[in-house]
């Protein structure tokens, strides 16, 4: 890899060769949920106070229009209003230096690239960027990687890129593909929701000491993540658990293996709810154990009856855990 590249101007930081204005700290990013108003506008007062609750519990960055944050389902206007007041919320409580990641995934190297000139405007640090899946069966590895580098040549801010076969029908991006693609200056990270540990320590071996940052993309394989040389997690869970996500990377930090295994056991328990459940299920937890939160927008719905009662009830261990933490530093 070399250091000298430097596209849009942007100059690489503390010696590494990827590019970084807001350095990626390691440890937990939450990708936050979105919040209507019952007029099915973006509800600006429960935006701040989501955040604000995130950030005094003491977590490392926010992450908007991830998957939990119903990017499909905003249009660019409400994207940018969306940044721009979590960006404030972080401004006001002091964190200025707290990155805030802009999920900019789409399915045109033109509309990604505007979305990640939007992100920025809106106070977004860096983008986080899905494969395009819509016409996967017509792509081959050699035209996504031409997109993410044309992506990552036009953006302003540097990418993540996201690796969710989940919700790209199933396209998966190997290795092989993520360590070419991080030796663009601009390509900065990953979060694996792919859950695939084993290309997560090829990932890290094969950046060690460029800067690059390897996330686990979901709450229940933190401690895996971390035995590997990973980053910290980008977790949806956290919206209704930041503390105890926060608590296994912590107490796996000091050589607390054991305390750390027995709650990452609960933490696995509680995202196996949120996994299943999706974003829908997050927003219920956030409704029934804190009171606020707001539907999804249609045509996404909650469960009703039993079917939500049993899906709560998966939350309740984690849920007691997190109440039980104080904040953290
Ligand atoms: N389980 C994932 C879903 C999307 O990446 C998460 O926790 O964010």
């Amino acid at each position: 890899m070399t250091a000298s590249t430097e596209p849009n101007g942007f100059s690489n930081h503390n010696g590494s060769t990827h590019n970084s204005i807001t350095p990626l700290t390691p440890g937990l990013y939450i990708p936050t949920v979105a919040f209507f108003t019952s007029e099915d506008n973006i509800d600006e007062a429960t935006t701040a106070a989501h955040a604000k609750r995130l950030v005094d519990a003491g977590v490392t960055g926010i992450v908007t229009h991830g998957s939990n944050g119903e990017a499909v389902h905003l249009d660019h206007a409400e994207r940018q209003l969306i940044n721009r007041i979590t960006r404030s919320t972080l401004d006001a409580a002091g964190k200025s230096d707290m990155p805030l990641i802009v999920g900019c995934g789409s399915q045109s190297t033109r509309e990604t690239i505007q979305l990640c000139r939007e992100a920025a405007e809106s106070g977004g640090t860096h983008a986080l960027v899905l494969p395009p899946a819509y016409y996967g069966s017509l792509l081959s590895t050699e035209l996504i990687m031409k997109h993410f580098r044309a992506v990552a040549e036009a953006s302003p801010i540097p990418l993540l890129i996201y690796n969710f076969p989940g919700a790209c029908s199933g396209l998966d991006l190997s290795s092989d593909t993520i360590l070419a693609l991080a030796e663009h200056p601009n390509i900065v990270g990953v979060k694996l929701t792919c859950g695939n540990t084993g290309k997560l320590a090829r990932v890290v071996a094969g950046t060690r000491g460029t800067g690059f940052r390897t996330f686990g993309g979901s709450a229940d394989f933190a401690i895996q993540t971390l035995a590997v040389g990973g980053h910290g997690v980008i977790a949806g869970l956290a919206n209704v658990a930041p503390k105890a996500c926060a608590e296994v990377m912590r107490l796996w930090r000091e050589g607390k293996t054991e305390e750390a295994t027995l709650l990452q056991g609960t933490v696995a328990r509680g995202d196996w709810a949120a996994i299943k459940g999706g974003f829908v299920s997050v927003k219920a937890a956030l409704n029934r154990y804190y009171s606020y939160g707001g539907g999804p927008r249609p045509p996404c719905a909650f469960l009703e009856g039993k079917g939500l009662e049993a899906q709560m009830v998966e939350f309740a261990e984690l849920i007691e855990t997190e109440k039980k933490l104080g904040t953290l530093a």
